[in-house]
């Protein structure tokens, strides 16, 4: 009988069946990687510290082969016909995912991590550059079952936008923040990829991927640079701890579980008290940098008296004018704290060559105890005293002269009466120091000692730092590198950044600004509404366009009940798949969830500290930057903008909280700038 010719479907099929098939094999592979991970065992070792070393070693690696049956194990396919000369030494088929996959016996490659140099074709090979690839293929995944595959020529046709993007794209969002690993942009992918030693700085509207940019370089770079960043470190710097729990997965999904996260008050110490927005922010003025640094070497004195050191019978003297001179030829050591121990080095060394001119013949070690001696210390601490950054900071902001002979010059009368503590407290140890004050002892501790520098640096909401904070973030990759995201048009602090440039100097980072402009996360109707607010905001800044269309994404109810508004919004949002925003003025969290309470609706209220999970959640309008949610309601608008001086760029940041669909609730009237 003659063979039935297969069907388009039938096609389909045995693809799909094929693919199926690498599935289970490299998912076999990667069992046998694991095994073999396991089998190896640390007694090699010589001693104890190694063997600990290495039981942690191989303990990592086998957490790092670990399965997960819910995560795809490869995610695209890239296939050539060897033609190509890009292409010409390497396999005709290559699968792409998490983590290398290697068939034990004969090593041969089964998956490629998505971040080895090959991997690139995958993200950046399109019509108009192959890049010697034939076709990419993109697979759907449910749950760990490889369900659907999609097709793209590379061979000049130009297709429509790919489905399983849109998929991914729209897909509920429920819990923390994921990987974009499958998706990634080419625009995105210049960026993930960029080397090491090249700070890139991401202007990029609410929803383009910044977040997940930054995590994904980190990625790249702990993959690319393994030994080098597992030494030096690398840091990520997010806005509160809300947000940082939000993003907290993403990292240990990519198989990186050794990156430190943290909030700028993690690194500089938590604030233990508040102070009016025109004081913080001119304590966050870059001028405030040569103010503590005269004011730090102004504590140098001359001495009163000359040097005497007495050694047996023997007394050995420096004139006061000599021990003037040897003081000030330190003046330029790069840090005080190492001019100190310079200066009772040349003292005793001062001592000795007068020892040699009467015959004595002292070594390095008579030195070292002169130095060390009650005379020479005293002599020290008159002329270089010892200093913490908090008794410097705190004289500062309570003797009027001394901050006028720093300040001469740099800051006027008025900024000065505006430093000065109203009600000085009685001592640096009970002084309550503010968030701004931090970065001021940050910076006198580096005056002080030298700030040690990470390799790599991943900065988040880097527009609302202050000069001063971002001094302080510089040091910690003063010989590394950065990467700053942010979003000018989403500042809120009254410090907030207005350009890149100042933005990097101020972390004394040399780098390129990169735009993005595609939003992934925001409905086209909502983003339109949203940036209304741009030309009051960020003037300069290109306005945003959606991936997505979000036909019906966008209401606005105008209601006589603002609480009774809100609830039957959230319960229509409940009814609904996925997560749930309640974004409130802060001054009415209580009243909206007394709200709900009351009518029986469950919900949790988010907190700077907190990583609540409920599906609806209250989140205060100041703690809602860089976090998203399927369906978002904002109540009272006009009560949010009103709230603070840059409240407009607050309301900007949360009408762009959405995935799916936005409610306004509103009594009052809407901002005029949301109405044109
Ligand atoms: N290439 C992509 N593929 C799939 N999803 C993506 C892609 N890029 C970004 N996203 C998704 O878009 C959403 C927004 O991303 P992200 O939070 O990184 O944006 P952002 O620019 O930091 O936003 P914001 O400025 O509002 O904080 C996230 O859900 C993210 O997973």
């Amino acid at each position: 009988m003659p063979e039935k010719p297969a069907t388009v479907d039938e096609d389909q099929a045995a693809v799909l069946a094929a693919e199926q098939a690498h599935l289970a094999e490299s998912r076999d592979a990667l069992r046998r990687m694991r095994e073999h991970a396991q089998s190896l065992n640390a007694d090699v070792a010589a001693d104890w510290v190694s063997r600990q070393f290495l039981e942690s070693l191989l303990d990592q690696r086998v957490a790092a082969l670990a399965d997960h049956p819910d995560t795809p194990l490869f995610f695209g396919r890239m296939d050539h016909d060897g033609t190509g000369e890009e292409t010409i030494d390497l396999p005709a088929t290559m699968y792409v995912g998490r983590r290398h996959v290697h068939d034990g016996d004969e090593g041969k490659p089964l998956v490629l991590d998505w971040r080895a140099p090959v991997s690139r074709a995958f993200y950046q090979a399109g019509p108009a550059d192959p890049m010697g690839w034939r076709r990419r293929r993109r697979f759907g995944f449910q749950g760990g079952a490889l369900t659907a595959f999609e097709d793209e020529p590379l061979d000049g046709r130009e297709l429509g936008p790919s489905t399983i993007l849109t998929d991914e794209i729209e897909r509920p969002r429920t819990g923390p923040m994921r990987d974009i690993v499958a998706t990634i942009q080419p625009e995105q992918d210049e960026i993930v990829r960029a080397e090491l030693a090249r700070t890139v700085c991401v202007q990029g509207a609410p929803g383009t991927g910044k977040t997940a940019v930054g995590l994904h370089r980190a990625a790249y770079l702990l993959f690319t640079h393994r030994e080098r960043l597992a030494r030096s470190g690398v840091l990520i710097v997010g806005p509160n701890r809300a947000f940082l729990s939000y993003i907290s997965a993403v990292l240990p999904a990519l198989g990186e579980v050794r990156v430190d996260q943290a909030t700028i008050e993690d690194l500089l110490g938590a604030p233990l008290a508040e102070e009016r927005a025109e004081v913080a922010a001119l304590k966050g003025d870059d001028r405030m940098a040569g103010v503590l640094h005269k004011a730090l070497w102004r504590l140098i004195r001359k001495p009163e008296e000359g040097l005497v050191v007495t050694r047996g019978a023997s007394r050995f003297r420096l004139a006061d004018h000599e021990v003037r001179e040897i003081a000030a030829s330190l003046r330029g050591t790069s840090r005080y704290g190492n001019g100190r121990a310079s200066f009772a080095q040349r003292l005793a060394h001062q001592i000795l060559v007068r020892m040699e001119q009467r015959g004595e013949a002292p070594d390095d070690r008579v030195q070292d105890q002169v130095a060390r001696s009650k005379p020479v210390k005293e002599i020290v601490e008159q002329v270089w005293p010892k200093m913490t950054p908090e008794q410097v900071l705190f004289m500062l902001l309570t003797d009027a002269d001394m901050l006028r002979t720093a300040a001469k010059g740099v800051l006027t009368d008025e900024e000065q009466a505006l430093l000065l503590w109203a009600k000085p407290y009685r001592s640096h140890r009970t002084a309550k120091w503010t968030a701004a004050d931090r970065a001021l002892l940050d910076e006198l501790a580096d005056l002080i000692e030298r700030t040690s520098s990470l390799g790599h640096l991943v900065v988040d909401e880097a527009q609302d730092l202050s000069s001063m904070q971002l001094r302080a973030l510089g040091r910690r990759c003063g010989t590394g590198s950065a990467t700053v995201l942010g979003d000018i048009a989403q500042g809120t602090t009254p410090w907030s950044a207005r350009s890149w440039e100042d933005v990097l100097r101020h972390l004394g980072q040399e780098g390129e600004v990169t735009e993005l402009t595609l939003g992934f996360r925001v409905p086209g109707p909502v983003l339109d509404f949203a940036a209304r607010l741009l030309p009051v905001v960020a003037p300069e800044l290109e306005v945003p366009r959606s991936l997505r269309a979000g036909v019906q994404a966008l209401t606005i109810q105008r209601v006589t009940d603002l609480d009774e508004g809100a609830v039957q919004a959230a319960r229509a949002a409940l009814a609904r798949e996925g997560s749930v925003g309640l974004i409130v003025p802060d001054a009415a969290i209580k009243a909206y969830s007394a709200a709900l309470t009351g009518a029986g609706v469950e919900h949790g209220v988010l907190s700077p500290e907190s990583a609540e999970t409920d599906r609806l959640l209250i989140v205060p309008a100041t703690l809602a930057k860089g976090l998203e949610y399927d369906h978002v309601i904002v109540a009272e608008p006009a009560e949010i903008a009103a709230a603070e001086e840059r409240g407009l760029a607050r309301l900007y940041v949360v009408l762009t909280r959405a995935v799916s669909t936005l409610t306004v609730v509103h009594r009052a009237d809407l901002p005029a700038q949301l109405l044109s």
